[in-house]
């Protein structure tokens, strides 16, 4: 799947520091997306390299730079849920441990940071472009798989990080002493599990408990937690980032949403309002989700950790860039927009 030659590349090249990409690699205002796809994979080294990663856990740069390709090739090539989503969720995780000191002052260990930024890489592998609840409505052979335990997706994106690590010349984790071998694959576990927003919603009281008492650093569910926390945020980061980028990458969802929808439809079946091209209002939608799943999220962060607070800035600059929009679009009277056209 991986040439040789690609891994020589990789490996012949030497490691460039983070700001040899763009000088505002390290700040979260950056906008990974704009990384040239091919500098990808380096840029991943970079990262790991910068956090001290490949000395800490003894990794072989063969064995890195083939991981990495193989995780890259792991992707297919819908709208939103593609490779370049891996590597923008894998390069907040990078500002997150480097910029908020995580490990400096163990508030994680060097284990769980290092299970958080491969969970960031491997999160959303083989993704279709459609959600937990289309594979188990077109009764999906991974729905047949996995959906008596729910997170369908979420299992599936697990064995397929798995089915790399157990790849020839591909397992980074091979250096890793018994214990710490066992206790990395739970930790991949939790983590990409945490990615299903259905978990999130659970434990979100918990985090704001968490976040009003305080972080315990001698707390293991404290670490789960902020573990979780760290992926959903993550995981959302392009809201995070300039209104136009932030839209831009809405486009991309709605586009992902509006196929299933289509999908659905064709099936004979009715899609929810937020994937029908006909019914959904986007801004309305978009209105939702931040101030129901997003917001949130970097509002917990910020108050947790106060060198968060740019993430939350930026996500709050966005919502009201939203709300305008709304007020625009629903004083104009012909409903018949498109849905997409809020993107022109
Ligand atoms: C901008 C933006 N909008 C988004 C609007 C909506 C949803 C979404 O899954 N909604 C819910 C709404 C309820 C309760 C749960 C479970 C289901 C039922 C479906 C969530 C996601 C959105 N999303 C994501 C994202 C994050 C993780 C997985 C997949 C995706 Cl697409 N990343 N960025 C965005
Ligand atoms: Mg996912
Ligand atoms: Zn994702």
């Amino acid at each position: 799947k991986v040439t040789s030659e690609e891994v020589a590349k990789l490996v012949e090249v030497n490691v460039p520091e983070p700001n040899d990409f763009h000088g505002d690699f390290c700040s979260f205002k950056y906008f990974p997306r704009n990384l040239a796809v091919n500098g990808t994979p380096l840029a991943v080294i970079s990262m790991m390299d910068t956090l001290g990663m490949i000395q800490r856990w003894r990794i072989s740069k063969e064995t890195l730079a083939r991981f990495t390709l193989m995780v890259r090739k792991g992707y297919r090539d819908p709208p939103y849920h593609n490779w370049l989503h891996a590597f923008s969720v894998t390069h907040f995780t990078f500002l997150l441990l480097h910029n908020l000191s995580l490990t400096n002052q163990g508030t994680l260990d060097d284990l769980e940071a290092f299970a958080l930024f491969v969970a960031s890489m491997c999160h959303d592998l083989d993704h279709r472009g459609t959600t937990n609840s289309f594979q188990v409505a077109s009764n999906s052979v991974l729905a047949s798989l996995y959906s008596s335990e729910g997170s369908v997706m979420e299992r599936h994106h697990l064995a397929q990080a798995m089915c790399i690590l157990n790849t020839e010349d591909c397992n980074i984790l091979e250096t890793l002493s018994q214990e710490d071998y066992t206790r990395c694959l739970d930790l991949l576990r939790d983590i990409i599990l945490a990615t299903d927003l259905a978990h999130h919603l659970r434990i979100v009281n918990e985090l704001r408990e968490v976040a009003n008492t305080g972080y315990d650093k001698k707390n293991p569910r404290h670490h789960q937690l902020l573990l979780c926390l760290s992926m959903t945020a993550a995981d959302l980061s392009d809201q995070t980032k300039d209104w136009q980028s932030s839209k831009h990458v809405a486009e991309l969802i709605y586009k992902e949403f509006f196929t299933q929808g289509d999908l659905e439809k064709a099936m004979g079946n009715e899609p929810v309002e937020m994937m029908d091209r006909d019914k959904a209002f986007i801004p309305e939608l978009q209105l939702g989700f931040l101030d129901e799943v997003a917001v949130p999220v970097y509002q917990i962060l910020a108050q947790m950790f106060s060198d968060a607070k740019e993430p939350y800035e930026n996500i709050l600059t966005s919502r009201r860039k939203w709300n305008r929009l709304h007020d625009i679009y629903k004083r104009r009277k012909h409903n018949s927009t498109s849905s997409l056209e809020i993107f022109e």
